[in-house]
């Protein structure tokens, strides 16, 4: 049985598109760009039934569990009685924002229903939930290496292209309740835009990279944000702007740079954050934030519906989904429940 097609090319992993996404035959471009490119083809597996996920590599096995969803890694994520989570991944206060000038919330506390919620282990579905992260952002701007370093703790100073997409997941354990990201890593090339395109859909979190030595890269987080946003509901993703090689830079420079970045952030209703994967520099405060704010989404998203009652937004609370009217802007769960 033909599920999808797989290629591995070191690390870095190629899927192809859903059917039906309008760009189902990139295989023959992806193949000369590899041998032209110099990557290293480890694998070519257009048929996963022949081959099966066990000869993959990690990555490859939780890319067949997303196409067929299943893998022991997966389950586990997704199973209360799995493994304690690393101490790292314990998240028991609302974590910060990066600057006040391009975030998401100012306020400082898990919202008090959440809490509260938590607290009884009255959370539902939630702590069996994950949710899904994108990354996109021009090809060189340090995508993978942001996710490698958060997930695997490494740093890696040869450039390999991510052909197609590749995923991450990485489990936490917030207020108490068992919560999961995964982390989709995105190809910036241009000839594999359609392929990774593909996988935009159902992101409750896009975030926009880009390389704060490169101007012209944040330029581009725009348009990269307008195609991830073109594939799911109004209103609906949390989105950040992320400025990577933050060692590159001196103080004064990263400040410079951070102007304009902090500028378009507001435009495009993101927040921001300046991060390192060489020194892991802001790296884990950025996912720890991702992660509290999905999950708080989503213990109030699983309230809403349980409820069926509107719940009333806290003092000091503010947040910003994309696409919501400004006037919303400052209800934390009529716009963070997309129910505007
Ligand atoms: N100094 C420094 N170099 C970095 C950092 N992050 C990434 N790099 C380097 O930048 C290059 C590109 O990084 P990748 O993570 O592969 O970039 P990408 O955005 O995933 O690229 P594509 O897969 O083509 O989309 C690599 O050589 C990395 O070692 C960083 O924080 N500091």
């Amino acid at each position: 049985m033909v599920i999808a097609g797989v290629r591995t090319v070191s690390r870095k992993l190629l899927l192809l598109p859903p059917r039906g996404s309008g760009c189902y035959d990139p295989v023959p471009d992806a193949r000369d760009s590899l041998d032209a490119g110099g990557s290293r083809v480890a694998l070519v597996a257009m048929v996963i039934a022949a081959t099966g996920p066990a000869r993959t590599g990690r990555a490859a096995s939780g890319a067949f569990a997303a196409s067929a969803g299943h893998s022991g890694r997966m389950r586990s994520s997704l199973t209360p009685l799995g493994p304690p989570v690393s101490r790292d991944r314990i998240i028991t206060s609302f974590p910060k924002w990066y600057t006040p000038e391009a975030c998401l919330q100012l306020k400082e506390h898990f919202h008090g229903q959440v809490s509260t919620t938590c607290q009884r282990r009255n959370t539902g579905t939630v702590g069996l939930r994950l949710s899904k992260v994108v990354v996109v952002g021009d090809l060189y701007v340090g995508k993978t290496s942001l996710i490698h370093r958060f997930c695997k703790n490494v740093f890696d100073r040869h450039y390999k292209a991510t052909i197609g997409v590749d995923f991450e997941i990485e489990r936490f354990e917030i207020a108490g309740i068992p919560y999961s990201l995964q982390i989709w890593d995105t190809a910036g090339q241009e000839k594999f835009k359609c392929i990774a395109s593909a996988y935009y859909r159902g992101a409750q979190v896009i975030i926009t990279a880009f390389d704060l030595t490169d101007v012209q890269t944040l330029g581009h987080t725009r348009q990269w944000l307008e195609d991830a946003l073109r594939e799911n509901e109004p209103g609906s993703c949390f989105v950040f702007l992320v400025g990577t090689k933050k060692d590159l830079l001196s103080g004064a420079a990263c400040e410079q740079a951070e102007v304009e970045a902090v500028r378009l952030a507001n435009e495009m209703q993101a927040e921001y954050w300046s991060v390192s994967a060489k020194t892991g520099e802001n790296v884990k405060a950025f996912f720890s934030r991702v992660a509290a704010l999905a999950f708080e989404q989503s213990v109030l998203q699983d309230l809403e519906r349980r409820s069926g009652a509107r719940l009333q937004v806290g003092d000091g609370d503010l947040i910003r989904m994309e696409g919501s009217p400004p006037e919303t802007q400052e209800s934390t769960t009529s716009s963070s429940l997309g129910c505007c």
